[in-house]
């Protein structure tokens, strides 16, 4: 492969911020309408690339890049949307509450004054998405789409412009909040846009992913390439050695066993997209909550820790009534929450690790404050327990990356010694052996008594490491599962269809 070439060729690019080096020497080669999967652990490298594609990060000198035979310059937003690079984060950049029509204007010279082509506008979006995706109303509003189909309305309007051929499209793990079936929605998209010429970056965290979309994929390990292979020349368990440097460990381990006592108790809880939910969790328990999105599996948690108001219901915690809507009185009460949005509603970024982790003090000072070096003291022994990395209390927290961050937020509550864990997507864009360390914290929790309840949209997850599964479908709990009834396809199928609560 030379420079000269078809195609986006980075030649040594390298990233060092004032504390380390994120990138060192790196060399990718993508090519016109292939799928090329970037793949490493948390922290390993993958969105310093991406920033430095996108003009976001100045990489350091030395680094170059060509795009079909011309020099790129790295480092400059506009230079690369000019040379037709375009970029789907996990952050769809969409307006909810707009319908689609608005939200592929956005940013063109139509935004705004769409009432003057109405039916010119609507025709250019059904004509632009039925290049992406077959039957999708464009008066719509986008929140009332399914997350795959918002994802490709993304899609669409980043690739609305692109330069006609040779273009690139980088996606930054799109399926890691998307439900497990929608993800054939979006391939069959991604295979429309390799299909059209354009060279894709597919980063992601999934492997079986990898397997089902990509022809090329390359392995990032502590900033430096590992190997680009094709992906017919390797396996899972080829590509998790790459990876972690070491061979296969078993990923899920063993399901603790719930005791007979109570913890939470949950009766006729309503609120938000919970219709009607009641249960109980037992201590040594972890339970699961499947659904799919808006169906009550991603409020759950928040009802029960009161993040706001339920409109009717109850939840006990230890046979006691919990104060409704008080998080300070959850918290007090010993329940923990990790929401899913942990960027905006758990951490906070200008503080370090340590502060983020010893935040929640009740009852520990009056003054709800600890020393630096009791911060570092506390913090260090659960860092290092779920591979924070790198596993130094003192950094900023808005320096590690997403994994990592992830981690850290349920070093909190363990710390806490929470002993009701809710918990929504724990292992959302955390690596497989991050994936590895929760599980087991999560598993070493409830056999010293803790109840955890996991909601998560991975179906294979919930079915591995819980007990026990409820299943939400329209708000209500419809279906229970356990024993050898509890399967990933029986998640996902209870998920979609009516079932029988048990
Ligand atoms: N602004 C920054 N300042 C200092 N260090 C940073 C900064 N951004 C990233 N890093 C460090 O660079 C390394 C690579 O981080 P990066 O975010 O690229 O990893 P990643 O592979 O995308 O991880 P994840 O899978 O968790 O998203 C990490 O050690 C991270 O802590």
């Amino acid at each position: 492969m030379n420079e000269g070439g078809a195609g986006l060729h980075l030649r040594r690019v390298s990233k060092t911020f004032p504390a380390q080096r994120a990138l060192a020497d790196v060399d990718l080669d993508l090519e016109p309408g292939r799928v090329h999967a970037l793949l490493g652990q948390n922290g390993s490298g993958k969105s310093t690339l991406i920033k430095i594609l996108a003009g976001y990060h100045t990489p350091d000198p030395g680094s170059a890049a060509w795009l079909n035979g011309e020099p790129l310059t790295l480092g400059s937003p506009s230079a690369a949307h000019r040379a037709g690079l375009r970029f789907i984060h996990q952050d769809l950049g969409l307006v909810p509450g707009l319908d689609v029509v608005d939200n592929l204007a956005l940013g063109t010279r139509y935004g705004g004054r769409w009432w003057l082509r109405e039916r010119p506008e609507a025709a250019a979006a059904r004509a632009l998405l039925s290049d992406f995706i077959d039957d999708v109303d464009v008066r719509r509003p986008v929140r009332d789409l399914s997350a795959a189909q918002q994802t490709i309305v993304a899609i669409a309007r980043a690739l609305r412009d692109r330069v006609a051929d040779g273009g690139v499209l980088v996606l930054d793990e799109p399926t890691a909040t998307l439900p497990e079936h929608e993800v054939d929605v979006l391939f069959e998209t991604v295979r429309r846009v390799q299909r059209t010429g354009a060279a894709v970056l597919y980063v992601t965290h999934r492997l079986g992913e990898v397997f089902e979309l990509a022809d090329t994929v390359t392995v990032l390990r502590d900033g430096v390439k590992v190997r680009t292979t094709a992906v017919s020349a390797t396996d899972h368990a080829d590509l998790i050695a790459q990876i972690a440097g070491r061979p296969l460990e078993q990923l899920y381990p063993t399901p603790p066993e719930k005791r007979e006592q109570v913890l939470l108790s949950a009766r006729h809880l309503k609120g938000n997209t919970v219709r009607e939910a009641g249960f109980d969790l037992h201590s040594g328990e972890i339970l699961g909550v499947a659904g799919v999105d808006g169906s009550g599996r991603d409020e759950l948690n928040s009802l029960l820790f009161g993040r706001y108001a339920a409109d009717s219901g109850e939840v006990r915690v230890d046979g006691r009534v919990l104060a409704p809507a008080q998080p300070s009185s959850s918290i007090a009460a010993g329940l923990g929450y990790l929401p899913a949005d942990r960027r905006n509603l758990a951490a906070t970024p200008t503080m370090t690790v340590a502060e983020n982790v010893t935040l929640p003090k009740i009852g520990k000072r009056p003054l709800g404050w600890l020393s630096r070096r009791s911060e570092t003291r506390e913090t260090l022994p659960w860092i290092r327990r779920l591979r924070v990395v790198p596993t130094d209390p003192q950094r900023p927290f808005s320096t590690l990356s997403g994994g990592n961050q992830q981690k850290a937020l349920l070093a909190r509550w363990l710390r806490c010694g929470s002993r009701v864990l809710l918990l929504d997507e724990p292992t959302q864009g955390v690596d497989i052996a991050g994936k590895r360390a929760i599980y087991d914290a999560l598993g070493e929790a409830a056999r010293d008594g803790a109840g955890v309840i996991v909601a998560s949209s991975d179906a294979d997850e919930l079915a591995e490491i819980c007990e026990r599964v409820l299943v939400f479908r329209d708000g209500r709990l419809t279906t229970a599962l356990e024993g050898p009834a509890l399967t990933a396809g029986a998640i996902v199928t209870a998920s979609l269809h009516e079932g029988k609560a048990s």
